[in-house]
């Protein structure tokens, strides 16, 4: 999957389906004709739509409305008796023969699409837990020592908890605690954030595709309880993911769960907690949270973009967090941000028309696109390892994940500096954080940008890009698009706008991390989507945004000290960031999000 830009997993259902072509009746039976029916559709999603709840698009009613019989009007009657009667009753019988035959070999063919495509997402998920299976857990001592962005990895575990601190407050908390399910919860990396949410979870309920990260998940959460009990229940009553001592041990479970392509009903503990299946478009409604019940928030950092292979896939995971939460639930995550797509993909294929050379469009000599031509001269080390689906890859996920240690211990004696800056498990507002910020040379302030995102060319450019494909990127991390989608052969788009909103594929690697295809989460497309279940918008910033507002915040700035993202001496590096340039326009791809569960 790593390397896997041939769109051979793409499921058919991004293609449009052609139309059927419908024997012409004779004479007035022939109402309303083919041309009609087509005009009806709607739009290209509703063609490409399988039926969901039963409801087939409304160019399919039309069809079967056409090719049902009759019962005569009058004055449909009056004018049947001015036709000649043996020609129309022949031929009309022989049409409705006709009819029903298409009608049954449509209804095949309808039935052979969705199986192909239920096995085509069942394959493209296997490939995506293969990945993520494949990739090693290297510890914490090598992220803390070895690691060469360790910046952004404490800032994007800043942002995390930054979003589980600002949305789960207690006014959303229950009587009987917090309950939160983490969709896409990879190692568990993220456990330890919860266990500083302003109400710590009573029950936390985190679900992956890839089995062996959930294996991880569990260790991870079994150890700390473990380790909490020896401790004698000091660092937290809840398994030491609590902040109140003597309040009961976090419950956590999880599961192996395909979390798009699956109903999370499947899961016992996800029923017990509540679980309504009607959410969404159905029946002209869209079905609301359920009054009691539910989960108070559903979190899904990283990974939604990969729902967005197919409009069947983002449906049915807008479907289980809406289905999970709670009326007045929160759902909190993180993704790219597709105006920096967009903006990026705009502006370079402007450039490319206008007969640029690559960098000369932004005045930098880093985007580059086409045939890999050189850039600027800079090294090319990295050459082919970034393309190699053999080459061990840590996931961004990891990059995003906790350094959570039980060994570590929570005493504030024991830690400094750095290491303590990297524990944000062991998060002590007093302890004071310092280290010298890892500055690259070239170092500049921190762009303000309108939407807090930032589609700035990287700085340096040691890969290669790739025959066709339009790329950006920097030392650390690279996107790179196909001029064309394999699969369907849509060019990108010139306006940057992608429409229809699902299957745009590109990789993404990221060092350390990330090496694999993800897929555009157009933004406008993805929140009128969310308003079709009930999820209404309440937040959203870009990761530059996210800092340059958050940080502000007495207890969030503290945090961010803690985790070695801002040193407390704001003379050293960037007013005390310890995040280089190019980590930071690394991060810019990203954004976060709240929505709200009416
Ligand atoms: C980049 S990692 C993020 C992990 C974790 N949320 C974090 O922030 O550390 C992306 C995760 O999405 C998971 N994933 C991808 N597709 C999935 C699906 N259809 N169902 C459940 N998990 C999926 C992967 O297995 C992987 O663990």
């Amino acid at each position: 999957m790593a390397n896997d830009d041939s769109g051979s997993t793409l499921p058919n259902v991004t293609a449009p389906r052609p139309i059927q072509k419908r024997k012409r009746e004779p004479g007035p039976a022939r109402l309303p004709s083919n041309k009609s029916v087509r005009t009806s559709i709607p739009n290209a999603y509703a063609r490409r739509s399988p039926p969901r709840n039963g409801n087939r698009p409304q160019g399919e009613n039309e069809q079967r409305r056409t090719s049902k019989p009759r019962s005569p009007s009058p004055s449909r009657s009056r004018s049947r008796s001015r036709s000649p009667v043996r020609q129309l009753k022949r031929p009309g019988a022989g049409a409705r023969v006709a009819r029903e035959q298409a009608e049954t070999a449509r209804r095949q063919r309808e039935d052979a699409e969705r199986a192909n495509l239920a096995s085509r997402q069942v394959t493209a998920a296997e490939l995506v837990a293969e990945h993520y299976n494949a990739v090693p857990e290297r510890g914490r001592e090598w992220r803390r020592t070895d690691s060469q962005i360790k910046g952004l990895r404490n800032l994007n575990n800043w942002i995390k908890s930054t979003l589980i601190q600002k949305f789960s407050r207690p006014d959303i908390a229950p009587v009987d605690g917090l309950k939160v399910l983490d969709m896409a919860c990879g190692k568990g990396g993220d456990l330890g954030k919860w266990k500083k949410a302003p109400t710590a979870p009573a029950l936390y309920v985190g679900c992956d595709i890839a089995d062996v990260s959930i294996e991880q998940a569990r260790d991870r959460y079994a150890e700390n309880i473990r380790r909490s009990a020896g401790r004698g229940g000091r660092g937290g009553g809840r398994g030491g993911y609590g902040r109140h001592d003597r309040s009961p041990p976090m419950e956590a479970h999880f599961f192996v769960q395909d979390t798009f392509g699956k109903p999370l009903s499947n899961i016992p503990i996800v029923q017990q907690v509540g679980f309504n299946p009607n959410t969404g478009p159905g029946n002209g409604f869209i079905g609301g949270g359920m009054r009691t019940g539910g989960f108070d928030v559903v979190s899904m950092m990283f990974a939604l973009h990969y729902s967005f292979e197919s409009e069947t896939l983002a449906r049915g995971m807008l479907k289980n967090v809406a289905g999970a939460l709670k009326k007045g639930g929160r759902f909190i995550g993180v993704m790219p941000d597709s105006d920096v797509i967009s903006a990026t993909v705009k502006r370079l294929l402007q450039a490319e028309s206008a007969g640029q050379t690559p960098g000369e469009e932004s005045g930098g000599k880093s985007v580059k696109h086409g045939n890999g031509e050189a850039d600027g001269g800079q090294a090319e080390q990295k050459a082919d390892e970034d393309w190699d689906p053999e080459k061990p890859a840590e996931t961004n996920g990891d990059a995003a994940e906790d350094d959570w240690d039980p060994e570590k211990s929570s005493d504030p004696q024991t830690t400094n500096g750095m290491t303590d800056a990297h524990e944000d498990d062991d998060w002590n507002p007093e302890q004071p954080s310092e280290g010298p910020p890892p500055m690259s040379a070239d170092a500049t302030p921190l762009a303000n940008t309108s939407n807090g995102t930032s589609a700035t060319p990287a700085q340096s450019d040691p890969t290669p890009a790739r025959e066709g494909a339009l790329t950006w990127g920097n030392s650390i991390y690279r996107i790179s698009f196909p001029h064309a989608q394999p699969l369907t052969r849509k060019p990108l788009p010139r306006d940057g706008i992608f429409r229809p909103p699902y299957g745009w594929k590109y990789h993404y690697s990221l060092e350390e991390a990330v090496n694999a295809p993800e897929f555009v989460v157009p933004w406008e497309g993805f929140r009128s989507l969310a308003e079709d279940y009930g999820l209404e918008l309440l937040y959203r910033k870009g990761f530059r945004q996210v800092f340059e507002d958050e940080s502000e915040d007495p207890l969030l700035g503290q945090l961010a000290e803690r985790m070695g993202v801002m040193s407390r001496d704001r003379s050293a590096g960037r007013g005390g960031l310890m995040v280089s340039e190019e980590e930071m326009e690394a991060a810019a791809f990203y954004h976060a999000f709240c929505f709200y569960k009416v």
